[in-house]
This record gives C-alpha cells, sequence and structure tokens, in this order.
C-alpha cells in the first residue's frame, strides 16, 4: 500500500530528468536553473560577507585528514557550508540539493547518503591544476557539483573556465566551461579528471559532492 502511494505522489522533473540523461551519456550534465537568481545573488552576498570576515582558508590537496598545502597546484580559499548550523540562505540551497539527492537515489539508486559542500573563491589569477576529486584512501565521492556565483556581467574573457577531460572515451576533446553565474555543473568523480584555468577577475562558487558514506 505504502508503495502504491509512493508512486502515487513521484512526480517527473525535467530538470533531474536531463541531469541523470547527461551523466549516463556523458559523464557530465551542465544545469543553468537549478538555483533562481536571487538564491545565487543571496549565496553570493553571504559568500562575500564570510570572505571579508576572514573565515576561509588556503584550500589543501588530500582529504581532511591527509590534508597538504601546495600553492602550486591550487590558488582557492575555501569555508566549509555545514548543513546543521548554515543560515536561511544556505538552507535554501541545501534543500535543493537534497532534493535533487534523493530523486537521484530514488530513480537511479545511487546510494548517496552524505554531502560536502564548500564556498570557494579564486582571487585574481589563481587556478587548480588537473585533477581527480577522489582520494587513494578514500573513493566515497560519487558527484561533484559545483555552482558559480560570479557577478552578472562575467564573460568568457574572465576565463576561469573548469576544463573537463572526458577520457577520450569516444574521441572528445575537453569539455571548457564558462563560470557564469547559476550555473551548475555536475559530474562523476571518480571519473572525470578537471582543471580551473586562471581568471581575470575573483571567481566564486560553491562546490561539493555527494557521497555514499
Ligand atoms: O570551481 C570549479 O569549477 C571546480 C572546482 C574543483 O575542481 C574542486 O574544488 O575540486
Ligand atoms: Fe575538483
Amino acid at each position: 500500500m505504502t508503495e502504491l502511494y509512493e508512486q502515487l505522489d513521484f512526480i517527473v522533473n525535467p530538470t533531474y530528468e536531463k541531469v541523470i540523461e547527461d551523466i549516463l551519456e556523458n559523464g557530465y550534465s551542465i544545469v543553468d536553473d537549478l538555483l533562481s537568481e536571487s538564491t545565487v545573488n543571496t549565496l553570493r552576498t553571504d559568500l562575500l560577507n564570510k570572505y571579508e570576515d576572514d573565515l576561509f582558508k588556503k584550500a589543501a590537496i588530500g582529504n581532511r585528514t591527509n590534508e597538504v598545502i601546495q600553492t602550486g597546484k591550487r590558488g582557492d580559499f575555501i569555508l566549509w557550508m555545514e548543513e546543521t548550523n548554515s543560515n536561511a540562505i544556505q538552507k535554501l540551497f541545501f534543500d535543493r540539493i537534497n532534493d535533487l539527492a534523493a530523486y537521484l537515489n530514488r530513480t537511479c539508486f545511487l546510494g548517496i547518503l552524505r554531502k560536502e559542500f564548500h564556498y570557494a573563491v579564486y582571487p585574481e589569477g589563481k587556478f587548480y591544476e588537473k585533477h581527480l576529486d577522489t582520494f587513494q584512501n578514500d573513493d566515497r565521492r560519487k558527484l561533484s557539483i559545483v555552482c558559480y556565483l560570479n557577478a552578472d556581467d562575467w564573460q568568457p574573457e574572465h576565463g576561469g573556465e573548469l576544463v573537463l577531460y572526458l577520457n577520450g572515451k569516444n574521441g572528445e576533446e575537453p569539455k571548457t566551461i564558462y563560470p557564469f553565474p547559476g550555473r551548475a555543473v555536475i559530474f562523476e568523480s571518480r571519473d572525470l579528471e578537471h582543471e580551473v584555468k586562471p581568471a581575470k577577475r575573483e571567481r566564486l562558487s560553491i562546490t561539493g559532492w555527494l557521497k555514499t558514506r
């Protein structure tokens, strides 16, 4: 009986369906309407306030138990977002992510149980060399999600592209993605090497992972 009700209240979400289709086909998906414009603007203000309050720290390479700071490889500053004591705007962000994760679990049996997200600021000229988001000692990260919070007038000339190396599966060229505000990119953490090119202006984002355990 419960199962029947579950089927009845399931509503197909075209945005999420496209994400699933893209990932199955190409290993990544670009979504330009995951967050509303007003949510993006409010998240950007929240990020900038916290950055000005000096709450960010230099990002490290490796996982939380095995961190090394290697400025040559990545030049961003990050602040982890804790869902349990997040403010109203961060809650709105997590609501959207939880909704997506629940949909993926329900339709693709992905087994997402955890997540981790951080704000990121790349000062002008900073970058992140080609890397994989899973670690040798930990491959629980399933999907990487990046949401760009850049200024409204961000142009391709400002750089800061995300480049996805598609493993040349079908002989594809690497995919270059501009970090336009409101854009989200979702990709398979275990499979896709990627890099962040230097930007000509401060580059703002939320990056995170949906994890199995
Ligand atoms: O900001 C991006 O476009 C990607 C960031 C990234 O690769 C990471 O933080 O692991
Ligand atoms: Fe990454």
